[in-house]
């Protein structure tokens, strides 16, 4: 979690520029649908559609049960908007939700598997609304209703429970209030409070205000301790202005009129109303040891860094990821939602909150095991005013919190569905997910942690300038600019990129005072291997690489990055000139291919041209080490075309022996081989050879040479859908990333991040 003590302002993690950039970028906006089943002839099209179509739909007329058998339904929840109360932003409309919404149904699949899409319904009738939403019952698992502003969204929420027989769940209402409510049990455990004479303030009287407030009463918090507030300030029995039955039911016995007289001597603040609500005079008139959760987004009623200003003992959170204890209901909605579809729920009722409010409190205070370290970037938290809920990242929400929300459906009868073996769903639920988005956020964290000086060897090419200009944004060290500062600036301002901002520094070859010594490190190296001193001269005045990468060599940066504008193999001979290996490694090329929620590690994808037997062993070390690295068990597949020795072949022979060469090294890590990569990586084909070591299927592809490797994961890349990230080099001496030519700035700045990582 970023330190924010030292700083004046977040990790600032995106410009605008940036946010725009990325959502028109290939497929503008962020879903799209892919079919599941294979399409490719004429039998398949004969069973997808007509005829064969026919006899599920026979199935499903006859019980409709069957229709989360044999259609997407059981796993497909609608996100759905009428734009009315966007995040803090206010009423902007159905199409102006539709980001946030999209964004919703990605994470609902990111985190935890479930299929979703969004849904803008144009209306802010609520009787038209529920009309369009009630019938389209039959197409989902379930119903996420966000962003209506209350006090409609109530209306709507309980109307269609009564009239759908699938959960339907307010998400800023009940997806809010469980993640408050579990922070708020922490804070309180913390601080020594009970929820009995806790008193609590709460900014905003709509939808996510009250139903956080309902949830608190309903935990034991008494009625009498909770004062609400709204534009209008306090909401006090009898008060008549801008008033709703939902408002009146909390209404408080209480002379404070306005928010500051209400706050004053208050232990507990919740802000759910918008950006600024809190001033500084009214946090320092809190009681000791404040709970503070300012939970408006994207900007919160008062920053971490102004209430630190003010005071030290206060426990601060708000909805953002850029700041410690993140109340945000992404913690909730996928994990719920998940449970409630396992168990084909007709409903998400309180005990399945209250439940998920306990699993998600209890996480927090549980220790955090080493493979879940990753997660928190490298740094074990300990329960604490810091840390009093888990992450989004957090690898252990998966399991936990479906697990406690499918239990309490069962218990309280509204499963359609029983679960018997709850530790063998808590074990399906973990596969469901890859680490790989946890892996990299917490490689960035750790950056953000230790930033570092990367130097841009491009640096006169615009992506590259965005992306040394986003390393710089997102805090992850100093962006060394490399080139002629006039071409820089001249592309920078084409490129609208602001170069005066902290954290990007140019520096240019030709007039550099460490020019001398850059020539004399490099002459000393080459003049061995046929380089006459201007030829070392000529490399360090002219050549960007030579010069970036005996700056890394030297200690002048602590780590590179180049590769659009030259061959991948021409840049690496170029880096090998001043960069030798580490001592005991080979230099290897190592790609992430990440696809349908799996992520492989491919090699080597950079160096080896035929690799030996000896060769292919130290390849499987070096990938299984980055793997590990990376928060990864490594389970090494050495790769052929043949499986176990047949069919046999010269290929195969080496690529056995490099398994035997494993065998005598006796390393630390799974591995077999030759296998053919279905054998590898489908668990069923695997389990045609009982023999094999590998406990599951392999995450290290060992490829048996260089054609196979760049063949296959630029495959997988155009045609599978996946994104590959690399090759990540790995073995050098010092941490330097080559990017392949036509890299987008995305891609380099994640290379920049990962060299950077390298030299953590
Ligand atoms: N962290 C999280 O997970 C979540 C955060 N939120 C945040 O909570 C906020 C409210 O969202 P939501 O409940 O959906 O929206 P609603 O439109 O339903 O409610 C907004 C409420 O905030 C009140 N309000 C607005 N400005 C102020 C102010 N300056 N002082 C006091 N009250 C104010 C409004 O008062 P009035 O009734 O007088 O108009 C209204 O009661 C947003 O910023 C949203 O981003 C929401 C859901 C989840
Ligand atoms: C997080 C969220 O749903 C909101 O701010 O509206
Ligand atoms: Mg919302």
């Amino acid at each position: 979690m970023p330190d924010i003590d030292n700083k004046d302002r977040p990790v600032t993690s995106v410009t605008d520029q940036e946010a725009l950039d990325f959502h028109a970028m290939g497929r503008p906006g962020k879903l799209e649908i892919n079919p599941t089943k294979p399409m490719a002839t004429q039998r398949d099209l004969s069973l997808a559609y007509s005829p064969g179509v026919a006899v599920p739909v026979k199935a499903i007329a006859a019980d409709p049960q069957t229709a989360y058998d044999y259609t997407a339904r059981g796993n497909m929840v609608a996100v759905i908007s009428n734009g009315t109360a966007i995040l803090g932003l206010g009423n902007l409309g159905a199409l102006a939700s539709k980001p946030v919404m999209e964004g919703k149904s990605v994470l609902f699949k990111r985190f935890a598997d479930v299929d979703s899409i969004d849904l803008e319904i144009d209306t802010e009738n609520v009787d038209e609304f529920i009309n369009c939403v009630r019938f389209l019952g039959p197409s989902f698992g379930g119903i996420n209703l966000e962003d209506i502003k209350a006090p409609d969204c109530f209306v709507i929420e309980s109307r269609l429970r009564e009239l759908m027989d699938i959960p339907v769940f307010h998400d800023d209402q009940h997806g809010t209030a469980i993640i408050a409510a579990a922070g708020l049990i922490n804070a309180l455990e913390l601080t020594g409070r009970d929820l009995k004479t806790t008193k609590l303030v709460c900014n905003g009287a709509g939808a996510a205000a009250i139903a956080c407030v309902e949830l608190i009463k309903a935990m034991g918090f008494a009625p009498e301790n909770i004062i609400l507030c709204d534009t209008k300030g306090v909401i006090y029995q009898g008060r008549t202005e801008g008033m709703n039955q939902w408002k009146s039911a909390h209404a408080a016995k209480t002379d404070a009129r306005t928010l500051e007289e209400a706050m004053n001597g208050a232990d507990v603040i919740f802000g759910l109303s918008q950006k600024g609500a809190f001033s500084a005079e009214m946090i320092r008139s809190m009681a000791d040891r404040p709970i503070i959760f300012a939970m408006a987004n994207p900007d919160p009623e008062i920053t971490p860094e102004e209430v630190a200003r003010i005071r030290d003992d206060a426990i601060m959170a708000t909805g953002r990821s850029d700041y410690p204890n993140q109340v945000n209901n992404v913690l909730g909605f996928p994990y719920i939602f998940r449970g409630a579809l396992d168990v084909r729920a007709s409903t998400i009722n309180d005990a399945m909150k209250i439940a998920a409010v306990k699993a998600l409190a209890n996480l927090a205070r549980e220790d955090v095991p080493d493979d879940v370290v990753a997660a928190y970037q490298g740094n074990r938290p300990r329960f604490g005013p810091q840390y009093i809920i888990p992450v989004p990242f957090d690898p252990r929400l998966i399991s936990a919190i479906p697990v406690a929300v499918a239990e309490a459906a069962i218990e309280s009868g509204v499963a359609r569905k029983v679960i018997t073996d709850m530790a063998g769903y808590a074990r399906e639920l973990s596969a469901r997910r890859d680490p790989i988005a946890s892996t990299l956020a917490s490689l960035y964290e750790r950056v953000r942690r230790r930033p570092k000086r990367i130097v841009f060897a491009e640096a006169e090419e615009e992506q590259v300038l965005r992306a040394a200009m986003s390393y710089a944004n997102q805090q992850l060290g100093t962006a060394i600019l490399l080139g002629r500062e006039d071409l820089i600036r001249a592309t920078a301002e084409r490129a609208g990129i602001d170069l005066n901002r902290p954290g990007l520094e140019i520096v240019n070859a030709r007039i550099s005072t460490r020019v001398e010594a850059y020539i004399d490190y490099l002459y000393a190296r080459l003049q061995r291997r046929g380089y006459l001193h201007r030829d070392a001269q000529r490399l360090i005045h002219n050549d960007r690489n030579h010069f970036a990468a005996t700056m890394v060599a030297l200690g002048d940066a602590d780590g590179m990055v180049t590769g659009i504008t030259r061959n991948y193999s021409t840049a690496l001979e170029d880096v090998r000139r001043c960069i030798d290996e580490k001592p005991g490694h080979r230099v290897i090329g190592v790609s992430l291919a990440l696809c349908r929620g799996r992520t492989v590690f491919v090699a080597d994808t950079a160096v080896h041209d035929m690799p030996t037997a000896e060769e292919l062993a130290d390849i499987a070390e070096e990938a299984a080490g980055l793997a590990r690295r990376m928060g990864y068990q490594p389970r090494v597949a050495l790769l052929a075309y043949s499986t176990f020795g047949h069919p046999s072949g010269e290929r195969s022979e080496r690529v056995r022996e490099a398994v035997k060469i494993l065998d005598r090294r006796r390393v630390d890590f799974e591995y077999d081989g030759e296998m053919a990569a279905d054998v590898a990586l489908n668990r069923k084909v695997m389990e045609q050879y009982p023999f094999c070591r590998l406990s599951g299927p392999a995450n290290v592809l060992v490829m048996p040479a260089f054609h196979s490797a760049s063949i296959s994961t630029k495959m997988l890349q155009e045609l599978g859908g996946s994104t590959v990230i690399g090759p990540i080099l790995v073995g050098l001496d010092k941490p330097v990333q080559i990017t392949s030519m036509g890299a987008k700035d995305s891609d380099i700045v994640n290379m920049a991040a990962i060299a950077a990582y390298g030299g953590s």
